[in-house]
């Protein structure tokens, strides 16, 4: 929402008002749920812990050092900041999702039962009977079902009041994102791309052993 547009559409009204403090409910305890994934880090909020090259002898610490170059970017009043801030936090959980086909392929590489094929693959550079080989299609039919369902769950406006609606709820009025979205994007990038670097790590696998 854009308080200063000049739109009256734009104007503050109290309902407005609450209805992003609602919303960002949602952001905060998603925002909290990212950081739980890591450890307290003490480090990042001692001052004068690391030093910073150009920085004109900053001395505050890393958290300080990190939000004042984030904000240098938040100067404007179109969210623009905002926005790409949340478009590098999705390409970076994107990408750390698709390049784990690295230890998913090792995983699968350290299997007695098909060690020996993918070694023959490897060795004949097969991509087509490797990418056979490493597709468990009941996996990723179950990942699509699943994330349909957190979709439908986490995308829902929450009420105090009234039970949570786990039917098969499209319409968007509802949702704060598309499911059918979430789940073509797993469909033909997230999963294709996993299984394209599981390929590429698995043809490099023999390299060091050669020499
Ligand atoms: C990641 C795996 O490898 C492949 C890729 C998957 C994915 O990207 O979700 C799921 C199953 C496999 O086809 C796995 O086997 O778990």
């Amino acid at each position: 929402m854009n308080f200063i547009s000049g739109d009256p559409e734009d104007c503050i009204s109290l309902p407005k008002l609450r209805d992003t403090l609602i919303r960002l409910e949602d952001t905060i305890i998603f925002a909290l749920i990212e950081r739980a994934q890591y450890s307290i880090n003490k480090n990042i909020y001692v001052p004068g812990m690391y030093k910073y090259e150009q920085s004109n002898g900053f001395d505050g610490s890393f958290l300080e050092y990190f939000l004042s170059e984030v904000e240098k970017v938040h100067g404007d009043d179109q969210n623009y900041g905002s926005a790409a801030t949340r478009d590098v936090e999705c390409l970076q959980a994107l990408s750390q999702r698709i390049h784990y086909g690295k230890f998913v392929a090792e995983a699968k590489f350290r299997d007695p039962e098909t060690e020996d094929k993918y070694i023959e693959f490897i060795k004949n550079r097969d991509v087509k009977a490797l990418e056979t080989l490493l597709t468990n299609k009941k996996v990723e039919d179950a990942l699509l079902r699943r994330l349909r369902r957190k979709a439908l769950i986490y995308g829902q406006d929450i009420t105090e009041h009234g039970k949570i609606n786990l039917d098969n709820l499209q319409t968007s009025e509802h949702l704060k994102i598309k499911v059918d979205v979430v789940v073509e994007l797993y469909e033909k990038w997230v999963i294709p791309l996993t299984k394209q670097v599981e390929i590429e790590y698995l043809l490099i696998r023999l390299d060091n052993e050669k020499k």
